[in-house]
């Protein structure tokens, strides 16, 4: 179900930059850094939060795909409305829970369809900082794999173009959803960078070789002293 327009991106790199930062500028600053040729990048709640709308309309005017990363989890009506909202800004990606459940996934899908600009539409599986426990701790008896598993099919079937997982479970999605289902995954860690909050990780060139279709890459790039050396490091690892 990808879009005809998003087919049509001409950057052929799979990173996403994350722009997590709490001003428009510093945002501004790093996309300066960095080239839309070799990357897209994305805003999350934090940067929307402060900056608004409108560094999204920056951002793409720099040339930049933007993933706008919000992660909508909410009844279907207002889930859907919000998806739609991303829609008309533009962005080239938008994401929900897909633990809202099958009726919210479908009704964000169909919202989408009425739009002119169509992004694409992913599903959060099982955030990349939580492991075992951490599911128990909300109630949940199963290993991440499993749960992933789960709600990628729930995913694919509810009509979403992928999903947001960890680059360790991209091989059994391809396997339970086959090759043309989007694979989004942060929780990307080059050799000796900080692991931090982050819990399922794997390195650039590990994600690579388990054909990841995108790497979602944030502290890694935009913490160290020259993002723009270190994003062209990473793929050429690719
Ligand atoms: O949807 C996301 O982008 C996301 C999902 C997930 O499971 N884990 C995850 O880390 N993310 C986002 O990916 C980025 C990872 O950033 P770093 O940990 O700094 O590389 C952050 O902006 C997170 O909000």
């Amino acid at each position: 179900m990808t879009s005809e327009t998003n087919k049509a991106s001409p950057v052929i790199s799979p990173i996403v930059v994350a722009l997590d930062y709490p001003t428009r500028q510093q945002a501004i600053d790093m996309a300066a850094a960095l080239d839309p040729d070799l990357c897209r990048v994305k805003v999350g709640k934090e940067l929307f939060t402060s900056a608004g709308p409108a560094v999204v309309d920056d951002l793409q005017s720099r040339g930049f795909d933007v993933f706008l990363d919000l992660k909508f989890h909410d009844i279907p009506n207002t889930c859907a409305k919000a998806v739609g909202a991303a829609a008309d800004l533009g962005v080239w990606m938008v994401n929900v829970h897909a633990s809202g459940g099958r009726r919210m996934m479908e009704a964000a899908r169909n919202e989408i369809e009425k739009k002119s600009h169509k992004p694409l539409l992913i599903g959060v599986t099982v955030l990349t900082s939580m492991e075992r426990e951490d599911l128990a701790g909300i109630g949940l008896d199963v290993e991440p794999l499993e749960q992933v598993r789960r709600l990628a099919a729930l995913t694919q079937n509810s009509g979403l173009d992928g999903v947001v997982c960890s680059a360790q479970e991209v091989a059994v999605i391809r396997d339970v959803c086959g090759n043309d289902f989007l694979t989004v995954t942060p929780g990307i860690r080059p050799v000796g960078s900080e692991v931090g909050d982050q819990r399922r990780i794997m390195t650039p060139a590990e994600a690579m070789s388990a054909g990841v279709s995108y790497m979602v890459i944030g502290r890694p790039i935009t913490q160290v002293a020259d993002p723009a050396v270190a994003c062209a490091e990473i793929l050429k690892t690719l």
